[in-house]
């Protein structure tokens, strides 16, 4: 047993051990067993527990039937630093990451300042966060009408690392990233072709909508109807109809094959949904995800005021929630995200509740694997699917091929939780973002405790401790 080359990173002070668990979700399906763990690498994974009776090798966690799950990958992270620290930071989010089973998030290129949109931007970023992540962090490049035609300035941005490119239909709400249109991202994906790696979208565009026209008696801001009319759904079934024509690109043969398109945050369960089954029929590489708000809340519940839950898109009635539900369990919808995308707490503006001027984002990142379980147990998500949604289908569409489950050869990400403890998540929950107030699960019930993570087989986490160090690791793309 050799002792570990940075003691501080973990909390537990071995190199090689065994988990042992009746629960240990791999893709083959649920097994009682062990999982061997060697220098961060997962070396085996087997049924029964036999073999391992005299495990004189290393040492023996056994966590009885909690269970053990690859850790999660939310590939759809704002931590806003450098520049607007003050809503969310590489140290703060990724120890709530961490606390919460998330053994590897991407973060977006904006809400920090500046935006990520060229080489030189993101050494700043990586200089940010350099020594201060407690979990593994990789980053989406921005794309901008700046860059999208000037294909040297992306390629360096590919070449420095980040693992794709992300950009917007609609205005971001932050002015150093402007949002793209159709031409824009077509050629956006045809540099993405080269690399292989994929374009993530922001898919509203701003139609005229009925909510803003009304000048006789003007709605009530502090009513969430007032700003669920001002984002119908047409706004993401435009920019879908839009993406459903440039991903023809991507397919074989296509001038943009080996670039994927990837729909960010889907709420519209109708027609939006529609155009993106036909866009795979097509034999377009594209994908989709929405995200827990979407599938746990509806507009009916939202009280008067409660920016908490402002979001883009918004978070629609409870007829659209309950057919998003069910295209997850169809198949219709890849993944899952947090959209975790904080911010000051001024910038909610809870005094005066005005839902039209309030920061939209949703707070949620430490809560990702105990709000999806939460709510989706309601309507039959298993154990597999969570795997399924959160770790490996995110590992893969950011190019992580180590990571995203329990195998041997993978990094030993793993999330130990137990399913079954409830707990009340209140002022009284260590939570580690900067803002707990701000999130929309503040106050609810919850079910799933995250008991233990480990990255890379570094217990960062366990029973409500965090590891001293910060030992997660920046991830590039290979060339
Ligand atoms: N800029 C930013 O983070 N916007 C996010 N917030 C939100 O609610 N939807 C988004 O795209
Ligand atoms: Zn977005
Ligand atoms: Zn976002």
């Amino acid at each position: 047993d050799k002792p570990l080359p940075n003691s501080q990173c973990s909390l537990l002070p071995h190199d090689q051990y065994l988990i042992r668990s009746k629960r240990i979700i791999t893709p083959e399906g649920v097994i009682a067993g062990s999982v061997e763990v060697k220098g961060g690498i997962i070396v085996s994974v087997a049924e029964g527990g036999d073999q391992f009776s005299d495990y004189s090798q290393g040492y023996i966690l056994d966590y009885g039937d909690a269970v053990v799950m690859p850790g999660l990958v939310d590939i759809h992270v704002h931590l806003n630093d450098p520049g607007r620290t003050e809503w969310e930071d590489f140290t703060t989010g990724t120890k709530a990451a961490a606390a919460g089973g998330i053994t590897t998030l991407i973060d977006m290129p904006l809400n920090c300042f500046p935006t990520v949109v060229s080489e030189e931007t993101f050494r700043l970023k990586l200089e940010a966060a350099r020594n201060r992540l407690h979990v593994d962090v990789g980053f989406w490049g921005g794309l901008v009408p700046e860059n999208a035609f000037n294909r040297s300035a992306l390629e360096s941005l590919l070449d420095a690392g980040v693992l794709g490119l992300k950009s917007f239909m609609c205005p971001s709400g932050i002015d150093d990233f402007p949002m793209t249109n159709a031409t824009h991202i077509k050629e956006g994906l045809h540099v993405l072709a080269k690399y292989k790696r994929p374009l993530l979208v922001h898919s509203e565009i701003a139609l005229d909508s009925e909510g803003s026209t009304d000048k006789a008696s003007p709605p009530d801001p502090r009513s969430y109807s007032t700003y669920l009319k001002t984002r119908p759904p047409s706004w993401e079934e435009a920019a879908i109809s839009e993406l459903y024509k440039v991903a023809q690109d991507t397919r074989v043969g296509g001038r943009a094959e080996g670039a994927h398109l990837h729909i960010v945050h889907l709420s519209d369960a109708w027609k939006s949904l529609g155009i993106i089954k036909e866009a795979k029929e097509s034999g377009a590489s594209l994908s989709v995800e929405t995200c827990p708000h979407y599938l746990a809340f509806s507009a009916e519940q939202i009280k008067d005021g409660d920016t908490r839950f402002k979001c883009a898109p918004p978070i629609r009635d409870e007829v659209n929630r309950n057919k998003l539900r069910q295209a997850l369990m169809d198949g219709h919808i890849d993944l899952l995200s947090s959209d975790h995308s904080p911010s000051a707490p001024e910038l909610k503006l809870f005094d005066q509740g005005d839902f039209l001027r309030a920061w939209g984002g949703i707070s949620s990142l430490q809560f990702d694997l105990p709000v999806t379980w939460s709510y989706g147990k309601s309507f039959g998500v298993t154990l597999n699917q969570l795997a399924t949604w959160w770790s490996e289908r995110p590992a893969k569409l950011a190019g992580q091929e180590l990571k995203g489950a329990i195998s041997g050869g993978k990094h030993a990400d793993i999330v130990v939780w137990d399913p079954d403890e409830e707990f009340e998540l209140n002022e009284n929950y260590t939570t580690y973002l900067k803002h707990p107030n701000i999130s929309a699960y503040m106050g609810t019930r919850l079910s799933g405790k995250v008991m233990a993570t480990f990255v890379r087989g570094n217990l960062v986490y366990s029973d409500g401790k965090l590891a001293p160090a910060a030992c997660g690791v920046p991830i590039l793309a290979k060339q």
